[in-house]
């Protein structure tokens, strides 16, 4: 096995919304079937490794996580080439031993969002895939030791719970979802982990704590103003963490068994499959589609 080309799409959350590091850069509109992305992607390279860097919420922060065009970004990201996702969230702490500053490797995630579409199948061609281990382990293992690279703190597994936002949760909510176990909060994370993993793009997230949403008694409850003064006191590391993870990367990238999920998921007879879905997912699907012969035109 020589291995491929990586081409590492970098998602920013909030607070970052520029790629500095990036050597090269370009700057591309990418069309996708699936509507409007966020921003354009800005393209370049880190150690001589291919990024690709989107903001989630665009360039000043314009749209809400309601409001985000999943699809659209995880479609992009796909044809612009991306191998492999590393995405960047800025996220509330239910854990006292989780201190804003801290950056978190995540694991698992409770997805309690639902004003979102979160597949790109079900209307005439339907796929299930596994969500079981939503990150992709080699991908966290080289997350984890660039966030540490970049001096960070850096915790390995958490449990992050997606809300719908944009308001940030009530004190009974927050406790509720203590009591539940977990450990992170935020709003951007499902459905992109859910996309990602259909796109068959191996993921990881690094969360940076900015806050201890509203549970505890002797700290003031979140507000957008305290998660901006983090985020600004750590966007270096996040960058670094970036540089870092890049610095790491095998020069060959080895093939991944999330590189074929789909292989298992699709359910539907492609013979009877809906033709104009069948030609939307060009992108997220050309691998598999080509392997079984259908015609994508
Ligand atoms: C700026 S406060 C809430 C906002 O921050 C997080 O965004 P992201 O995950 O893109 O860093 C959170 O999910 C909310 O969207
Ligand atoms: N407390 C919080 N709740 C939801 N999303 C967040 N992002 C950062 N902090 C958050």
């Amino acid at each position: 096995m020589t291995g491929g080309e990586w081409v590492i799409g970098v998602v920013g959350g909030s607070g970052l919304y520029a790629m500095d590091a990036l050597e090269d850069a370009q700057s591309i509109r990418v069309e996708s079937p699936w509507g409007e992305a966020s921003d354009e992607l800005v393209i370049g390279e880190i150690s001589g490794k291919r990024f690709v860097f989107l903001p989630r919420h665009g360039k000043g922060h314009r749209i809400g996580p309601s409001q985000l065009n999943f699809r659209a970004n995880i479609d992009v990201l796909k044809r612009a080439g991306c191998t492999d996702m590393l995405s960047l969230s800025a996220v509330g702490s239910l854990r006292e031993d989780l201190p804003p500053g801290d950056f978190v490797v995540v694991d698992q995630f409770i997805d309690r969002t639902f004003a979102r579409e979160k597949s790109f199948f079900g209307d005439g061609l339907v796929a299930h895939v596994s969500m079981a281990d939503p990150v992709c382990p080699a991908l966290s293992d080289l997350a984890e030791a660039a966030a540490k690279a970049a001096g960070a703190t850096v915790h390995r597994g958490a449990t992050y719970l997606a809300m719908e936002g944009p308001q940030f949760s009530s004190r009974a909510e927050s406790e509720l979802y203590r009591s539940w176990g977990c450990d992170l909060i935020g709003m951007t994370a499902m459905p992109e982990a859910k996309l990602a993993r259909e796109a068959e793009l191996p993921y990881a997230l690094v969360a940076m704590v900015t806050d201890y949403d509203c549970w505890r008694d002797d700290v003031a409850e979140v507000e957008v103003h305290d998660i901006l003064a983090t985020l600004h006191a750590n966007a270096d590391k996040a960058v670094q963490t970036v540089v870092e993870f890049a610095r790491a990367l095998p020069d060959k990238r080895p093939a991944n068994p999330l590189d074929t999920v789909l292989d298992m998921s699709i359910i539907t007879d492609l013979a009877m499959a809906d033709r104009a879905l069948i030609a939307k997912l060009d992108a997220v699907g050309k691998r598999v589609f080509a392997a079984r012969g259908v015609d994508q035109d």
